[in-house]
């Protein structure tokens, strides 16, 4: 069973990520995480914050001279800025002068980060998270509610990726399909794995070159209204093999399992696996992926399902897409209550980013492969990478030949 989680604050030391039960032998080092974690702060309409932070990745447990151990693996990304949050941030007590003087007249500008945040935005963590965990302002919420943590699940996804890679050659993909009002055709081709330089090296990470321009100006036209915009993302992995989930109980589904993975990135509102909400609206004779013989093996004619079929994958390439709301941190700030005085007010606002669908995407990527690398395991188990491709192979050789 692959288990993990993840610990720390936006503006915390660091972020903490464990991942328990992947076999020993699987080829990693800092180096790798490190570059998918460039890849998670690239993209057009990101804030300042991602220009000058930096990620700093260790490994801390579980790998050993670049090799996983099959011990629980441990990874730190240190914030760099976190000497100017030490004392708001800090995990000890702090004494009451030293968070003083944050509202006065000409207070030093470290001195606001102090200040209590008592206007909740709407559409972001604050206002319900202080309901429900008894706090007066939305500090000790925004700080874990943040998508900084999603930092950690890139690096534990990039675990996850190799681990795919190695044993099953699985590649993961993904790339942006609408920023705002602006889209990627539905005929454009779909990325490859021999496309992922030209996406990263894409401000928005499309490959059709007019859709991507009209995404960046979607972005411009937002930042230059004060204003924010969500999008769509897709993530295709490759080389998937079938039979990974299971049609016998609905939390087995790999479809269940992936849509509850994407909604579980913050700000993304829908998911859809295949063609999703456009096969609603077609007959059944257009819907589906007839089975057809092709060079000798047993293909499907059309991808319409996305590479699943009752909760299992088909072995065709895996096609889901996730919604993502625009950011809550409007500049042209919406309205709200001061929890402090009960006044009407604005919403906090504070440097934020205007649009983060491309990054999404990387996020989005890494949440796929850590679903695969869990069904993987459960399907072929393995306790070094050896033993999980003799499992993989065993099971594809049993297949019938006129079922292959
Ligand atoms: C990569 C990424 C970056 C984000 N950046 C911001 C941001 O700068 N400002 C903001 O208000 N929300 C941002 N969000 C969205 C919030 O984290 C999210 O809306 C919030 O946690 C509330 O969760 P919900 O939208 O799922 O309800 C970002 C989300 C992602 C995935
Ligand atoms: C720091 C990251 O993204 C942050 C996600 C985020 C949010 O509210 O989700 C708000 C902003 O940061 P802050 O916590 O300073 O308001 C983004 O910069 C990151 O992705 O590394």
């Amino acid at each position: 069973m692959l288990r993990w989680l993840t610990a720390g604050e936006s503006h915390g030391p660091q972020l903490t990520a464990v991942m328990e039960g992947l076999p020993a032998g699987v080829q990693i080092t800092a180096d790798d995480l490190a570059a998918a974690l460039a890849r998670r702060r690239l993209g057009y309409g990101r804030g300042a914050r991602m220009s000058f932070e930096k990620d700093a990745v260790s490994f801390v447990g579980g790998v050993r001279h670049g090799s996983t151990l099959g011990s629980p693996i441990a990874i730190t990304v240190g914030n760099t800025e976190w000497a100017k949050w030490e004392t708001v941030m800090s995990p000890e007590p702090v004494s009451r002068e030293a968070l003083q003087g944050a509202d006065d007249v000409g207070a030093p500008k470290e001195l606001a980060r102090n200040r209590p945040l008592t206007r909740p935005r709407p559409g972001h963590a604050d206002l319900v998270g202080m309901q429900k965990y008894g706090f007066t302002e939305a500090r000790p919420i925004l700080e874990r509610a943040s998508a900084r943590e999603t930092a950690a699940r890139v690096a534990l996804g990039a675990v996850a990726s190799a681990f795919l890679q190695q044993t099953l050659g699985v590649r993961v993909v993904s790339h942006t399909v609408a920023i705002g009002s602006a889209g990627c055709p539905d005929d454009a081709p779909l990325p490859t794995p021999d496309d992922v330089a030209a996406l990263d090296a894409n401000p928005v990470r499309c490959l059709d070159p007019a859709s991507a321009a009209a995404m960046t100006e979607q972005v411009d036209l937002a930042k230059a209204d004060g204003d924010t915009l969500g999008g769509v993302v897709e993530v295709l992995a490759y080389d998937v093999p079938p039979g990974l989930g299971s049609h016998v109980h609905g939390d087995r589904r790999l479809d269940a399992r992936l849509a509850g993975a994407l909604m579980g990135i913050q700000a993304i509102k829908g998911v859809e696996v295949g063609d999703g909400f456009r096969t609603a609206a077609r007959r059944g004779s257009a819907a589906h992926d007839e089975i057809v013989r092709t060079d000798g093996r047993v293909r499907r004619e059309t991808n319409r399902a996305g590479g699943t079929e009752g909760g299992m994958s088909t072995g065709e390439v895996l096609r889901v897409r996730a919604a993502m709301k625009p950011i809550s941190t409007v500049p042209r700030a919406l309205r709200t209550i001061d929890v402090a005085s009960g006044e009407e007010a604005t919403a906090i606002h504070q440097r934020s980013d205007v649009c983060a669908v491309p990054a999404a995407g990387v996020v989005a990527e890494a949440m796929v492969a850590l679903v695969l690398a869990e069904a993987v395991l459960e399907k072929f188990g393995g306790d070094s990478v050896g033993e999980t491709r003799r499992n993989v192979a065993g099971y594809l050789a049993a297949i019938p030949e006129l079922m292959r």
